[in-house]
C-alpha cells in the first residue's frame, strides 16, 4: 500500500499554503511532517482525511481498499480531542465506534457480530491505553494527557490503515509516549502507515516531510 500526493496545492483564506508539494509513505513507514507554525501540517493532514477540498494536485491510496476511498482508510486524530464532555470515557469510545463503523473481528479475522465481542473492544482499546479505571468518569474530568489517550484509544476501535496523526504525543508523559510508540509500531507491524504533523521527536524511526521553509 502506497499513499502518493503529487503537486498538491492548498489555499486558505485566499492565502496559498501549499503548492506542487509532493510525497510517499508506504506500508510500514511513518512520514513527519514538519514545518514552522502556519507553515501547512494540519491543512495537509486534512486534506487527505478528505476533510479540505485540495485546489490543485491529487492524493491518492494505491492497494488499499477497492472499493474504499481513502477517508474511509484513514484516522485522523487532530490536534484538540474530539470527545463529548458530559459522555464517559466508555461512552465518548463507543459513539466513535459507532461513527467509525467500527467491526468486531475474531481471531480468524471473521467478521463477528457480537454485542459482547464490541464491548470487549471497547474495553480492550481503553485498557491498551491505560484509561480502563476511567471508563465510567465523564470525559470532562480527564487530564490533558488522559483525554489524548482517550483519542489514540479511537485508533485502536476500528482497524484503518491510514493514520493521520496532528501533534500525536502532546500532553503525553514518558510513560503514555512509550505505549504510543508501541500502538504506532504494531500498526506498522500490521501493514499500516502514519502521517504525523509534529514539531518534536515521535520516538520512533521516520522519514521527514519539510515544509514551508521559504514562507
Ligand atoms: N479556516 C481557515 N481560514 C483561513 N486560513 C486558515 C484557516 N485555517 C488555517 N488557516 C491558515 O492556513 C495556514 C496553515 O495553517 P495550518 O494549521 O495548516 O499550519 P500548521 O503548519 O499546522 O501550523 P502549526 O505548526 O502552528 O500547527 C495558516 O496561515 C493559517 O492561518
Amino acid at each position: 500500500m502506497r499513499l502518493l500526493g503529487r503537486g498538491v496545492r492548498c489555499v486558505r483564506g485566499g492565502r496559498e499554503v501549499l503548492s506542487g508539494l509532493d510525497f510517499e509513505a508506504s506500508s510500514g513507514e511513518v512520514l513527519a511532517v514538519t514545518g514552522p507554525n502556519g507553515s501547512g501540517k494540519t491543512s495537509l493532514l486534512r486534506i487527505i482525511a478528505g476533510l479540505l477540498a485540495l485546489a490543485g494536485g491529487s492524493v491518492e491510496l494505491e492497494g488499499g481498499g477497492d472499493e474504499l476511498t481513502l477517508p474511509d482508510q484513514a484516522h485522523y486524530l487532530g490536534h484538540r480531542d474530539a470527545m463529548k464532555p458530559a459522555l464517559s470515557v466508555h461512552e465518548n469510545l463507543s459513539f466513535w465506534r459507532d461513527f467509525l463503523g467500527g467491526e468486531a473481528v475474531d481471531a480468524k479475522k471473521n467478521l463477528v457480530n457480537d454485542s459482547l465481542v464490541s464491548e470487549s473492544l471497547i474495553n480492550d482499546s481503553l485498557a491498551a491505553v491505560g484509561l480502563d479505571h476511567a471508563a465510567h468518569l465523564p470525559a470532562a474530568y480527564l487530564s490533558a494527557g488522559q483525554r489524548r489517550r482517550l483519542s489514540i484509544a479511537r485508533l485502536l476501535v476500528t482497524r484503518r490503515p491510514v493514520w493521520l496523526l496532528d501533534e500525536p504525543t502532546s500532553a503525553l508523559d514518558a510513560a503514555g509516549q512509550a505505549l504510543f510508540v508501541r500502538l504506532m509500531s504494531e500498526h506498522l507491524a500490521r501493514g499500516g502507515l502514519i502521517i504525523a504533523a509534529t514539531h518534536a521527536p515521535l520516538g520512533i524511526e521516520s522519514r521527514e516531510l519539510r515544509i514551508g521553509e521559504t514562507s
